[in-house]
């Protein structure tokens, strides 16, 4: 028997430069309009626990075998859930966190190349629990716009980081892999077009019902 999640868990996806950062603290503050009784956590991966941020500085920049890049992800994953969302749901938190485990299947399956086998096994491992299902998101946004759109918006604001670096292939792949989920799981993601404006973005997220 496993202890029940009386929060909510919410993520945001997509490929960098998608608009994610931009809307995820007013989301924050929506929500708690929305529910003042709860208490709101806003995170993000690979981080969220300090082991997590030491993981996360380096994920960002060593060059790494793609098994190892998996690992640490997975293993930052651990902590955090072990640390910080799994906690916060006990407790009735919204916990809403800057990418999840989508990530690691587009980022390193998808545009990678790593297989859904390793990818599947890893999640059942990290995200597991005692009753036999999976720890994941009530409802994720994925912010859905071409590789091109991401890197201008990208090159004007930043110096780009490991995967930033990455080309246009790489994200056409890792954006995919995200819509395959997507279309997969229609009742847990709901789909933004991020090409349009922030303001018409805000507003389509203001405008949804979300029951806890
Ligand atoms: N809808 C939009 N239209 C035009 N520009 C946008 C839009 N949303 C965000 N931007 C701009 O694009 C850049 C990237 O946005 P943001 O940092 O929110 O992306 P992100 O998805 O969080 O990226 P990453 O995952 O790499 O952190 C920022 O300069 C932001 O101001
Ligand atoms: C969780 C996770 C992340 N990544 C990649 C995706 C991004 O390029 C970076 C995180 O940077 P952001 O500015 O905070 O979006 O990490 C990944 O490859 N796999 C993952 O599981």
């Amino acid at each position: 028997m496993t202890d029940q999640f009386l929060g909510y868990f919410i993520t945001f996806e997509g490929i960098d430069g998608a608009g994610k950062s931009t809307h995820i603290e007013s989301f924050a503050k929506l929500m708690k309009e929305r529910y003042p009784e709860r208490n709101i956590v806003v995170t993000r991966e690979p981080g969220g626990t300090q082991l997590g941020e030491q993981l996360r500085a380096l994920l960002l920049d060593a060059p790494m075998n793609l098994e190892t890049e998996a690992l640490l992800m997975f293993a930052a994953r651990r902590e955090h859930i072990a640390q910080v969302i799994e906690p916060a749901l006990m407790a009735g938190s919204i916990v809403i966190s800057d990418r999840f485990t989508d990530a690691s299947f587009a980022y390193q399956g998808g545009g990678r190349g790593l297989s859904l086998e390793k990818l599947n096994s890893l999640e059942k491992w990290v995200q597991g629990r005692s009753d036999g299902t999976l720890l994941q998101p009530n409802l994720t946004f994925l912010f859905d716009l071409p590789g091109s759109i991401a890197e201008a918006r990208r090159s004007k604001v930043r110096v780009p980081d490991k995967f930033e670096q990455m080309d246009l292939d790489f994200f056409e792949k890792v954006r995919q892999e995200y819509l395959r989920r997507a279309k997969a799981d229609p009742q847990r993601f709901h789909l933004v077009d991020a090409t349009q404006n922030p303001e018409a973005i805000w507003n389509e997220l203001k405008s949804l019902e979300i029951k806890l």
